[in-house]
């Protein structure tokens, strides 16, 4: 008997028990094992759920029952969890954990001491929720070379953005509504600012190029300065707007990672996925392009990925699974500023005409935008250049008197 402990009895914890339970029998079927959840750590008490027997407050009890060996992190957050995690690694535990904060700061570091125990340590739900993602991209990709990663990353900004836009509701109470469903953060700014999306291009980058890239290292914009105006222009050039998270390996050797709202046409793959849906887009240089499409947050969706990863680490109790990246090094992610894009832009103008002439001596060609509506500015789009000579150009525009309303990058996926 494989004994089991979950610590965290929150949206994912409980839904890796009502998984576990409910399909209790075929688990261990595919496992090979026949296995427990032993105990349940939370700091509350939950008397009235079936299992209330199992809850435990300190955590030594887990970590000191040598029975235990796997042990599933679904706390969230850096504190306890990393120091948990670390014990039960080094206690030889294997560790299944849905926690991208946990695995984009601390990867590298945990993956060692999985390797240096001969356990497993696997995160396969700190990315796209119930998406299967890692665990392709690191077996049934393995023979490419990964050219480029870019996706929906966050289930609860696309909610958000799809109920603003399609049916109007207020960004507060689109918020609220993704919160109550349990898709967002405990502090939902890392939702809202982008750094879940960042931490989870984070992941999908060390694990596809080998090397751990730090969520300070990614230029992260969130969806929270997003206007009704930007959308209206964005459906005007023929598109959606998109939190979109990136990562691409540079011809020489670094990567460009980025998380930003962008502009995506509408017949891209990832302008459709709506809701609290995620879609990643993998492009190998063998199989080309390859999209990822499902839940990307919620109970069971998050608690099916964690659950899998259990069995998982069950059928590899004695052979682990090698995931492995190395440490971070300084000057791996390049300055985004290097990097060329396309810009939307904004500008209020009482003149556009006039407006648009100054646009052009600073950037040449642009794009004109016309949304039907919106009066007194001029919206276009920059040709494709350095990131760093687009802001020069538009703090040029700036020194001119005119007051930049929005800029919001136009991506071709
Ligand atoms: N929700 C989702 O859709 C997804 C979440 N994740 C990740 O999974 C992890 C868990 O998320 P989620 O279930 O939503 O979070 P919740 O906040 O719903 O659950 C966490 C649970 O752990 C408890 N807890 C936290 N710290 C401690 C502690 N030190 N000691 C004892 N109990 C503790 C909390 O208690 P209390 O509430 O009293 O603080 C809560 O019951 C996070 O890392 C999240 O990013 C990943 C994919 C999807
Ligand atoms: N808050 C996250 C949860 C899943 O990772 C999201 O909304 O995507």
């Amino acid at each position: 008997m494989i004994a089991i402990a979950v610590l965290g009895h929150g949206t994912v914890g409980s839904g890796v028990l009502e998984v576990f339970n409910k399909n209790h029998e075929s688990i261990i079927q595919k496992a090979g094992e026949d296995m427990e959840i032993r105990y349940v750590l939370d700091r509350r008490d939950f008397p009235d759920v079936p299992y209330h027997d199992k809850f435990v407050k300190d955590f030594d009890v887990i970590l000191n029952d040598p029975e235990v060996r796997v042990v599933v992190e679904v706390l969230g957050g850096l504190n306890p969890a990393y120091d948990f995690v670390r014990r039960c690694l080094e206690a030889g535990k294997n560790v299944v954990t849905s926690n991208k904060e946990l695995v984009a700061a601390k990867g590298a570091e945990l993956l060692a001491i999985a390797r240096e125990k001969n356990v497993n340590f696997l995160f396969e739900a700190s990315v796209g929720g119930g998406i299967p993602i890692l665990r392709p991209l690191s077996q049934c990709l393995s023979a490419n070379q990964i050219v480029e990663i870019a996706g929906i990353l966050n289930g609860t900004t696309n909610f958000i953005l799809t109920k603003m836009f399609r049916e109007g509701m207020a960004f507060a109470d689109a918020l609220a509504l993704a919160q109550q469903l349990g898709y967002a953060e405990r502090d939902p700014s890392a939702d809202v600012e982008g750094g879940d999306a960042c931490r989870k291009v984070c992941i999908l980058a060390s694990l596809a190029y080998g090397r751990h890239v730090n969520p300070e290292d990614v230029h992260t914009e969130g969806i929270t300065h997003i206007t009704a105006e930007d959308v209206r222009y964005a459906d005007a050039w023929g598109g959606v707007i998109k939190l979109i998270g990136r990562v691409k390996k540079l011809e020489d050797g670094r990567l460009f990672a980025m998380v930003s709202p962008a502009f995506i046409s509408r017949e891209s793959q990832l302008a459709t996925v709506d809701d609290v849906f995620n879609g990643i887009l993998v492009r190998g240089d063998a199989l080309g392009d390859v999209v990822f499409y499902g839940r990307g947050a919620g109970k069971l969706p998050t608690a099916s990925a964690v659950v899998a990863d259990v069995i998982d680490a069950v059928k590899h109790l004695k052979a682990r699974k090698y995931i492995f990246w190395e440490p971070a090094k300084d000057g791996y992610v390049c300055d985004y500023l290097e990097v060329p894009a396309a810009m939307f832009v904004r500008i209020a103008a009482r003149n556009r005409a006039e407006a648009l002439r100054s646009v052009h001596g600073l950037l040449g060609s642009v794009t004109e935008v016309v949304a039907p509506g919106v009066e007194n500015e001029a919206a276009f789009i920059t040709p494709t250049l350095p990131e760093g000579e687009i802001a020069r150009a538009l703090q040029a525009l700036q020194a001119l008197d005119y007051t930049i309303l929005s800029t919001i990058r136009v991506l071709d996926y």
